[in-house]
């Protein structure tokens, strides 16, 4: 079997997440969810605050211990996923990297080029020199997402990756995103619906725990489900 430099299988690879079953204090956030994402696939997470969005990428990720959840690749089953060396990284919604850490030695651990992952972002430059804690708010968000997405993984999970981010990065993410994507696959959720609705493969929305795949006219139904104003 053909494999990548970080020793994963080079070939399609496919992630189900399917049972995922959640509830806090009695109150079911995530009910029976099955989820789907492939290599090549930029799939968007789309819901009303507090609909589960960041439950479920924590879950499937294995950050979250549920009982019974059943995360697989290519059929086979794999819990806690992040335990797989080069399946999976996953951006949470708060930092991911601790704030005296420089950034050089966070690309270095997460083996990617620092220079080629910036390559587009060359306002980044100056702060290479920076520790996590050094940079503003915005440019550790995209730096962090950068990281991840040059990172040889099978999947990254990014929970709003945009968050913070100026306009003009946005756009640029993005394309990098629908890029990279040739390499891997994504599983993205964040409110910049504008940005994540094209860039998407397949869109899912999460509304009262259950998890909907849209199909044919996305925006009217992101209307109906009380997620799109207008
Ligand atoms: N540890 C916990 N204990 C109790 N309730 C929790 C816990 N973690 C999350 N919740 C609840 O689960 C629900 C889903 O939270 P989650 O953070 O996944 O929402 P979200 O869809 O990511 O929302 P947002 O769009 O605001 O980021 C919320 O009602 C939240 O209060």
């Amino acid at each position: 079997m053909r494999r990548t430099a970080a020793g994963r299988p080079a070939g399609p690879q496919v992630l189900e997440a399917d049972g995922i079953q959640v509830a806090f204090a009695g109150r079911q956030v995530l009910a029976n969810i099955y989820l789907r994402v492939q290599t090549g696939q930029i799939v968007g997470l789309l819901g009303r605050n507090g609909s589960g969005k960041s439950v479920l990428l924590q879950t499937i990720f294995g950050a979250r211990a549920v009982a019974d959840a059943s995360v697989r690749v290519n059929g086979q089953r794999v819990v806690p996923a992040f335990r797989r060396p080069g399946l999976l990284n996953y951006l949470p919604q708060g930092p991911l990297l601790p704030p005296s850490l420089p950034l050089h030695q966070a690309a270095r651990m997460l083996r990617v080029d620092l220079n080629a992952a910036t390559a587009r972002f060359p306002e980044l430059r100056p702060q290479f020199d920076c520790r996590i804690g050094e940079l503003s708010g915005g440019s550790a968000r995209l730096l962090q997402t950068l990281l991840l997405l040059h990172a040889d993984t099978a999947f990254s999970l990014f929970d709003e990756p945009f968050s913070g981010v100026m306009p003009v990065h946005v756009e640029t993410l993005a394309e990098e995103m629908q890029r990279l994507k040739q390499r891997k696959g994504l599983l993205l959720t964040d409110h910049r619906h504008a940005e994540v609705l094209p860039i998407c493969d397949v869109i899912y929305l999460l509304h009262q725990g259950r998890l909907v795949k849209l199909e044919g006219n996305v925006r009217e139904q992101l209307r109906d489900f009380g997620y799109l104003a207008q």
